[in-house]
């Protein structure tokens, strides 16, 4: 997978909101009501990953949630990241 130039993660993160470039990775945090609710997206997203093949970098405290996404084997940011950050969005929408 080819790694996408910083002009078009850019233009990529347009639809993409609350989420920035940084670090060669597409980062974003959430915040939720309590640890059971911040658990429960990231058990959705993990099946997510396991069915796209492709896995967060995060770091969850209590109700905060902070994810990076990036490919490792491309170093940098793909397709893959954004396809992955779409479906993070939904999940997380879906259960507001
Ligand atoms: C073989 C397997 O698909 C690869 O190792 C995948 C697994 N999950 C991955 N996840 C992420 N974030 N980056 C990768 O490059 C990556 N590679």
């Amino acid at each position: 997978m080819k790694k996408l130039t910083e002009q078009e993660i850019q233009s990529k993160l347009e639809q993409l909101e609350g989420w920035e470039y940084k670090d060669d990775a597409l980062d974003t945090s959430f915040q939720f009501e309590n640890f059971k609710e911040a658990f429960s997206v990231m058990v959705r997203i993990a099946f997510e990953a396991e069915a796209q093949q492709h896995h967060p970098e995060w770091c969850n405290v209590y109700n905060e949630l902070q994810i990076s996404l990036s490919t490792h084997d491309a170093d940098g940011v793909t397709e893959k990241d954004f396809k992955l950050a779409h479906s993070i969005e939904q999940i997380v929408d879906s259960g507001e």
